[in-house]
């Protein structure tokens, strides 16, 4: 397999290109208890605990290697705190937390066991263990965070790296308004096989979707296969894709790649038309959107 992106997918990315159809699915086994979300609209978010930093949405299992089966668990439901007038009381007596003032999606793909889910737990739970076990289909989780004055509310899915997933994993990547693009490291295979997952992103993905790549396990310095300036280099080929190595075990630039992900999607909104669920909270939006930045180099 070549290194680094096709030419086909390199064409590709924030309108710069028809997404071309490239490459094709894996045979995959179809979990179809597994909702994708709607295209283009936010999967239903208001069915957490209200009032807490995150949660779990379990559309799938994570298994012991070798032993997978369909996922279980569902996504779970329950009441929406924007059914709630701001500063009214529930019939509890308590008084509603203060609805999102943006809601979105945040999708991680690569390889399988390049630690997709260990980056997302690590943010979102600030959790990690060495365990070593397959996500079967999706996983997500929420997250709430307040960046710029504005709170967030974070839908981030986890998708299974093996082949056989791609044709569920890939009806998620459409609500997508971010992509980590996730490799490891300390294994070239994962890093050769990015261009797999452009061609995904290509076919699949929101044309103006937020893109970065994580270089992750940089903890394992000793045994690393893939340089720093090769990781750059491929974030480079595409226009404003960003690049970060990370750990998610030693806990390193795992935030930051998220929030600058989300900056970057909330400084790129366009002025569309609010939803209502927007409309819930205050959203200033800047009359027009600032300069964009030089589309290469960055990386924390
Ligand atoms: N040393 C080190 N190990 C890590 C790191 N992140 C994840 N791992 C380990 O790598 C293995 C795979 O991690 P996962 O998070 O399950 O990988 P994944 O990409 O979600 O894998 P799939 O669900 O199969 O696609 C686990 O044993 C993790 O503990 C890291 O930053 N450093």
């Amino acid at each position: 397999m070549e290194s680094g992106g096709g030419a086909a997918a390199e064409k590709r990315f924030r309108g710069l290109g028809t997404p071309i159809p490239l490459g094709s699915q894996g045979p995959g086994s179809v979990n179809t208890r597994i909702p994708p979300p709607a295209s283009g609209t936010p999967a239903p978010m208001g069915s957490r605990t209200p009032g807490a930093l995150t949660a779990r949405g379990s559309l799938v299992a994570k298994t012991p290697l070798g032993s997978q089966g369909p996922g279980g668990g569902g996504g779970g439901g329950g009441a929406s705190p924007a059914g709630t007038p701001r500063g009214r009381r529930t019939p509890s007596g308590r008084v509603p937390p203060r609805p999102a003032d943006l809601k979105f999606q945040l999708i991680l793909i690569g390889n399988r066991g390049v630690g997709k889910t260990s980056l997302m737990e690590r943010f979102t739970d600030d959790a990690y263990s060495d365990a070593c076990k397959s996500t079967v289909g999706v996983d997500f989780k929420i997250k709430t965070i307040e960046l710029g004055g504005k709170k967030i509310r974070l839908q981030i899915w986890d998708t299974a790296g093996q082949e056989r997933f791609n044709s569920i994993t890939s009806a998620y990547y459409r609500g997508a308004r971010g992509i980590l693009l996730v490799y490891d490291l300390t294994r070239r295979d994962s890093f050769l096989d990015l261009h797999k997952w452009m061609s995904m992103v290509d076919k699949y993905a929101s044309e103006d979707v937020d893109l970065l790549l994580v270089g992750n396990k940089l903890d394992r310095e000793a045994e690393r296969e893939v340089t720093r300036e090769e990781g750059l280099k491929f974030a480079q080929r595409f226009s404003g894709m960003r690049f970060c190595e990370a750990s998610a075990r030693e806990n390193r630039n795992v935030e930051d790649i998220f929030l600058r992900l989300v900056e970057d999607i909330v400084r790129r909104m366009p002025m569309e038309p609010l939803s209502r669920d927007l409309m819930t909270g205050v959203l200033a939006l800047p009359s027009e959107p600032p300069a964009p930045e030089p589309p290469t180099r960055r990386c924390c």
